[in-house]
């Protein structure tokens, strides 16, 4: 693990629970620009109160964030967006009763990051799914739709570590591949550090460079998408735990959560 802090995502020691209970118990990640990195585990590994720590959403008990060489590791949520850490969250969070435009304009405004009108362009070409549907209203979309729509609100927020928590859950999967194709299109087109949790180990790993495997919120395997595709010890952690086998597809669902 290099200590380097100056490019894309670095994570040093990092210790984060709710309440009395410690759940990440100092994890180290590193995501390069241009990166697309999977975050892998089983249900309640830890995968979101990681990715909620790196966001800001749960303040770290010990150890490190920094993005793009800067310390992030004390910044609120808000902060941390304008810093370049956007957030593609489980679940989309779209407001169901507006429309696709007000979503990403919104999403826009509360990351105080957009990368103006052009970046919205060239996301939008990549995704004609959501161009195609700006004024119909969030809560119409099917759940695909609404994943698109998520993944397009980050983007345009000019991120340069991009953070997507399950972009794929409920997806059928050719939906699946299609958004895992886009992620990866974006990391390139923008040089974006993409961490990439997922449920879905093979599908994320053929997208991947790299992955990391986190068992009771701690980093226990590490290596390239082909290593821990080959990993015996891999299957044993996570889908011995899981109880799925590798290309398992998760209960389809729709559902949506809404912020207020
Ligand atoms: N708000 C909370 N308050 C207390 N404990 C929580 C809270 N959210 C999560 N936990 C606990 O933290 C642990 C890790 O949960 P987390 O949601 O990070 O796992 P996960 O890997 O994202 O799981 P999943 O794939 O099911 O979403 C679990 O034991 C969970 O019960």
């Amino acid at each position: 693990m290099t200590t380097a802090t100056g490019e894309g995502l670095v994570v040093q020691g990092l210790s984060a629970g709710y309440g009395p209970v410690d759940v990440l118990h100092e994890v180290d990640l590193q995501v390069r620009p241009e990166e697309i990195v999977a975050l892998l585990g089983a249900n309640g590994a830890g995968k979101s109160t990681l990715v909620k720590t790196i966001g800001g959403l749960l303040p770290a008990r010990a150890g490190s964030v920094h993005s793009g060489g800067r310390d992030v590791t004390r910044m609120r949520p808000e902060r941390r967006a304008r810093a370049g850490i956007v957030t593609a969250p489980e679940g989309r969070r779209l407001f169901l009763h507006m429309t696709v435009a007000e979503n990403i304009e919104l999403g826009l405004r509360l990351s105080g990051r957009g990368g103006g009108k052009a970046l919205l362009d060239e996301v939008l070409d990549l995704l004609p799914v959501v161009r195609e549907r700006m004024s119909t209203q969030a809560g119409l979309l099917s759940g695909g739709q609404q994943q698109m729509v998520a993944l397009a609100r980050a983007a345009a927020a000019s991120p340069q570590v991009l953070l997507l928590d399950e972009p794929t859950l409920g997806l059928s999967p050719r939906l699946t591949v299609e958004v895992l194709d886009l992620v990866a299109e974006l990391a390139r087109r923008r040089s974006l550090a993409v961490l990439l949790v997922e449920q879905r180990a093979q599908q994320a790993l053929a997208v991947a460079t790299r992955g990391y495997v986190i068992d009771r919120g701690r980093i226990v395997l590490a290596g390239s998408s082909a290593e821990l595709l080959g990993s015996g010890e891999m299957s044993e952690i996570y889908f011995g735990a899981a109880g799925v086998a590798p290309a398992a597809d998760p209960t389809p669902t729709n559902g949506s959560k809404e912020t207020p």
